[in-house]
């Protein structure tokens, strides 16, 4: 594994090696399985592009029976990025009467996260939940419950494991931080 690296104009650091992601997914996914066990098909829904990683994980270290899928939530203008309206795309199943658990990448101010969980709550779901690889308590907005969290992070940007800096160091496998 490289200790450095480079993105755009950016260097980044080794922060997080592969083998303690999966220690963190691995003890997530085990507080899933014993809150989830009897309940009625949970829905796994991953938020494109970030999470497809930490789902493919995730899933393959659910024990109970499940039901997975994807969407993105989409800026109408492809500049803006915090606060402005968003769409979801790509909700083709019912979620009525569904126990949905939200995976997601990262949790950071939050915007994303509560736009996503306002859009499900609007469908009726049984419940909805929040599995996130990374949460930033320093720079959280928001007061809705985030449940599961595998890991929390400071303020830094980190790429890698499916997060990117302007669309690269998605398919790092290790998490590496900016360094100024
Ligand atoms: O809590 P927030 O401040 O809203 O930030 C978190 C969101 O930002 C990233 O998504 P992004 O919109 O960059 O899309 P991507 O998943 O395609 O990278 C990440 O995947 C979260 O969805
Ligand atoms: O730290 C981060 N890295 C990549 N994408 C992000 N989106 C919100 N926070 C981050």
């Amino acid at each position: 594994m490289e200790n450095t690296i480079q993105l755009h104009d950016k260097k980044f650091r080794i922060m997080i090696p592969a083998e303690q992601i999966d220690k963190a997914v691995d003890a997530v996914a085990q507080r899933i399985n014993a809150d989830y066990a009897g309940k009625e098909t949970p829905l796994f829904l991953g938020i494109l592009n970030g999470s497809f990683m930490f789902m493919s994980d995730l899933i393959k270290k659910i024990e109970f029976q499940n039901e997975l899928s994807f969407v993105k939530l989409a800026s109408y203008d492809g500049t803006c990025s915090t606060g402005c309206v968003k769409s979801l795309i790509g909700l083709n199943n019912p979620i009525e009467g569904r126990h949905v658990i939200i995976v997601e990448d990262i949790v950071d101010t939050g915007e994303s996260i509560e736009h996503m969980i306002k859009e499900l709550e609007a469908r009726n779901p049984a419940s909805v939940e929040v599995c996130t690889l990374f949460f930033k308590p320093g720079s959280y907005r928001k007061t809705l419950p985030i449940k599961y969290r595998a890991m929390e992070i400071g303020n830094e940007f980190i790429v890698g494991y499916g997060l990117d800096y302007d669309q690269l160091g998605r398919s790092l496998k290790d998490i590496y931080v900016v360094t100024e």
